[in-house]
């Protein structure tokens, strides 16, 4: 087989669509029992375009999850603006997926990816055949019927991602969904999942502290700030797709972007060390 190409010539036909997801100026605070306040969220600007696929990255207890709460529509939004497809969150199909897969241990493999095609009464026979095309897309046809406990550590998390795919989801929300795994898993997933988002381009936000996944996987990369969170850079990322992964890591300008986002960490790091933390 032919390795693809490494070019800079990005693909930005995703920035010219739409934004589908827009939060502008989110705050969020919490007031503990003595009354205390802390500021989770400080202004959180940002805005998905259709079919894009964005990272955020940021040091732990920025708010990233809490973002991605926001933007499912879990949380109430107290302060800003959170739209998606240009209505209060909660409406559209989103699709959510964690680092811990959450696969039922007492329910086969398919019933476990069924199940939210159940809840939402589809016919069995319907469910079975769409599950079974899922799993194969993912590398596990022929695994139906096993139980969550006689899979791999990755061949459960690819269960969780067809679980999360299988309602075809318009906007894919991620959190940390391979930072469990080890390093050889973790980019045979990165893969599977790049080849799913080539073949579907479905607009998609992930939560990581991997900066080389972000820039493996997206078309850009936002930074968020530390606590209170808000994006305090974005970085693009041009480079053609499909990516070769095996080569993405010595190319130059992967190298570059990897240096540029630690920088913005570590300035960010050290600008919450002299104070702006507790
Ligand atoms: N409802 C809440 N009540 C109290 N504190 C909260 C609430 N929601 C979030 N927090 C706090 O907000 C901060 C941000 O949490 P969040 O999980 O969003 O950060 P994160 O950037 O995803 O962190 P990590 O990278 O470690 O997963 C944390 O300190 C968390 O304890």
């Amino acid at each position: 087989m032919t390795k693809p190409a490494l070019s800079l010539a990005a693909d930005r036909d995703s920035r010219e669509r739409p934004a589908i997801v827009t939060v502008e100026s989110l705050r969020f605070a919490v007031t503990d029992r003595r009354g205390r306040r802390t500021d989770i969220l400080g202004g959180v600007d940002l805005a998905l375009s259709d079919g894009e696929f964005v990272s955020i990255v940021g040091p732990s207890g920025c708010g990233k999850s809490t973002l991605l709460n926001f933007i499912s529509g879990l949380l109430p939004v107290q302060a800003g603006r959170v739209e998606v497809f240009g209505k209060p969150p909660g409406s559209g199909r989103v699709g959510f997926m964690f680092q811990s897969h959450g696969l039922m241990p007492w329910r086969t493999i398919s019933a476990n990816v069924e199940l939210g095609l159940e809840i939402a009464g589809t016919p069995r026979a319907e469910r079975r055949e769409r599950a079974g095309a899922m799993l194969a897309e993912m590398g596990l046809r022929g695994f139906e019927d096993h139980f969550p406990g006689e899979l791999s550590g990755g061949m459960r998390q690819r269960a969780a991602l067809a679980r999360t795919l299988i309602a075809d989801p318009d906007i894919i929300l991620m959190d940390e969904p391979f930072g469990a795994l080890d390093a050889q898993t973790k980019v045979f997933m990165q893969e599977l999942f790049a080849r799913y988002w080539n073949n579907h381009r479905k607009t998609v936000l992930f939560v990581t502290h991997d900066l080389s996944e972000a820039i493996a996987l997206s078309d850009r990369v936002l930074v968020m700030g530390a606590r209170p969170g808000r994006i305090i850079a974005e970085h693009d990322v041009p480079l053609a797709r499909p990516r070769d992964f095996d080569r993405l890591r010595s190319h130059t300008l992967f190298n570059d972007l990897y240096e540029r986002i630690w920088a913005d960490l570590r300035r960010e790091a050290s600008a919450g060390m002299r104070g702006r933390e507790p």
